[in-house]
């Protein structure tokens, strides 16, 4: 299952991108929001980044305006890898390399096509697996490499 959210300046863009899941057969589930009513991104975030730790999600997917804030309240949460894209080599390099479990999309700069390219690009990428990005990764999370 896919979790996407969205606040309400990426509500727009979180409807396109569902129809295109649904149109490709992923599974997802939308946890809001469901209006364009002013809300605060970082709730959607935690939810989303929940449902992705729990593995109850194989990804998510969060919208915001810019995809800034959401993105940036999502990398705050340990094991979350949130990466803001707006072009596919991000996209493919952030699965390849940081096995991103979360993408996330501005709505209010990226437009619907280049976004659902986006999607697929992070959905079908696999992590390469790579022991020197593993190295990487777990340096993230505080876990020293003995590099130095
Ligand atoms: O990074 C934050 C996001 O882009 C928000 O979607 C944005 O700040 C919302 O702005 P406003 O409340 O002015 O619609």
């Amino acid at each position: 299952m896919i979790a996407v959210a969205s606040d309400h300046g990426g509500f727009d863009l979180k409807q396109e991108v569902m129809a295109f899941l649904e149109e490709k057969g992923y599974e997802y589930k939308d946890f809001g929001c469901y209006d364009k009513k002013s809300v605060d991104y970082p709730d959607y975030a935690r939810t989303v980044a929940d449902k992705v730790l729990s593995k109850e999600a194989e990804f998510g997917i969060l919208i915001c305006g810019t995809g800034i804030g959401i993105s940036i309240a999502a990398n705050r949460i340990p094991g979350i890898r949130a990466a803001l894209c707006s072009e596919c080599f991000s996209a493919q390099a952030t699965r390849e390399h940081n096995n991103a479990n979360i993408l996330a999309l501005g709505g209010r700069t990226v437009g619907p096509e280049v976004a659902k390219k986006i999607v697929e690009t992070f959905l079908e990428t696999p992590f390469s697996q790579d022991e020197r990005h593993q190295r990487r990764i777990d340096g993230i999370e505080g876990k020293a490499s003995g590099q130095q």
